[in-house]
């Protein structure tokens, strides 16, 4: 008789990183059995079995995925990193390593963390559904290859292997490496007192512990004949806040001043293109980090907000903790960062 296993099996790939480490405390609660797949080593727990290696390796991946239920690819290099070999080969190369090892492997179930900004050219979108095309001009190297990701998953949906690509947006909280350093910094530095555009703009944050729910939802929902196999879903906080007013927040609950003065939107995305040009002349000689790269201003000053209405209705999804809530958790859990008197 064949052995029926109760608790279904995960791999979380990049499980050592932000996202990837709360979906791993999650699934946990949620009582599942979880292997990590990772580059790097984080964190230890007893109740996970770590494996580490380059997910572009298919030979590295495929002892962390036997007998596994269902992977969760949530593995990149970091957006900021400006290496476009290093985007293609791990986020597109990769990921096709990915699709194979599943395959290889018998997993049937491939829940991709994508990003909504595989729709993002640099001008407003509001209330953005899914069948908005993508981007034909991405805007930067990052999202370029989020766009090859994503089409490669969701095309290799098939019989054996059933795929879904999760979009969240500007995921924040507890452990995040990357929006609340990179603003406490610019505090620091002075840098933050500059308001891009004229503050209204609506912009999606969303809470990680809702990017893990919409993940593991969008798993759990991966059943032969499911309307979710070979989609994209939005997953936000269902609650756009002006982009202004989020900084600010999160400035203000960490003890420095909210950003007050206007410089227009265009003004400045010319001159961090300029910037942008002389920095990539430059680059064979010294390496310049730039706070205020014309990714980084088209982010922060147009809208973009996504509607997350078809993750609602596919698979029943609704973010379980509320903006308010999400940012007072998120500044609190940043203690060595509150401004010194
Ligand atoms: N942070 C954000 O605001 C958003 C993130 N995303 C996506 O969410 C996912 C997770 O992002 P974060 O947790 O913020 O990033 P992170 O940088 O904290 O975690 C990524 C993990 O991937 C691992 N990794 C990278 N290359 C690897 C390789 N070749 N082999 C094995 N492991 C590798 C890293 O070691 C790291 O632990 C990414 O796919 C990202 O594109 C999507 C939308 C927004
Ligand atoms: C120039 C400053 C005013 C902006 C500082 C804040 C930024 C560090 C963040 C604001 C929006 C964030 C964001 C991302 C990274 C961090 C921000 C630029 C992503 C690019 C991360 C990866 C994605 O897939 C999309 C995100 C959009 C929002």
């Amino acid at each position: 008789m064949a052995v029926r296993r109760s608790k279904k099996k995960c791999l979380v790939i990049g499980g050592c990183g932000f996202l990837g480490r709360h979906l791993v405390e999650e699934l946990l609660e949620r009582d599942y059995t979880v292997n990590v797949f990772d580059m790097r080593s984080t964190f230890e727990d007893e109740m996970v079995t770590f494996f580490i290696g380059d997910l572009c390796k298919t030979e590295d991946l495929l002892p962390a995925m036997e007998n596994v239920d269902i992977v969760f690819h949530c593995a990149s290099p970091a957006p900021s990193s400006d290496n476009y070999q290093l985007f293609y080969r791990v986020n597109y190369e990769g990921t096709k390593s990915v699709i194979s090892a599943c395959k290889e492997a018998g997993v049937q179930r491939l829940v991709l963390t994508s990003s909504a900004s595989v729709v993002f050219e640099g001008v407003d979108i509001q209330n953005g559904s899914e069948d908005l095309p993508y981007a034909s001009h991405p805007i930067d190297y990052y999202t370029e290859t989020k766009i090859l990701q994503e089409k490669e998953v969701l095309k290799s949906n098939c019989e054996d292997l059933h795929t879904i690509a999760v979009r969240p947006h500007g995921i924040f909280g507890p452990r995040d490496p990357q929006l609340v350093p990179t603003v406490v910094d610019m505090a620091r530095k002075g840098k933050s007192k500059y308001i891009i555009g004229d503050g209204r703009n609506l912009v999606d944050f969303t809470y990680v512990k809702n990017v893990v729910h919409g993940h593991i939802l969008a798993g759990e929902s991966l059943d032969e004949g499911s309307v979710t196999c070979g989609k994209a879903y939005h997953i936000t906080n269902d609650d756009p806040i002006y982009f202004w007013d989020f900084l600010s927040k999160i400035l203000i609950g960490l003890g420095y001043a909210a950003p007050r003065y206007k410089i227009p939107y265009t003004l400045l995305f010319y001159i961090a293109l300029v910037v942008q040009f002389f920095c990539t002349l430059l680059k064979p000689l010294v390496v310049i980090k730039l706070t205020f790269s014309p990714m980084r201003v088209a982010l922060a000053g147009t809208h973009h907000y996504y509607s997350c209405e078809r993750a609602k209705n596919d698979f029943a999804y609704k973010p379980l903790v509320n903006m308010d809530k999400a940012i007072d958790l998120t500044v609190q859990s940043y203690a060595e960062l509150r401004k010194k008197d």
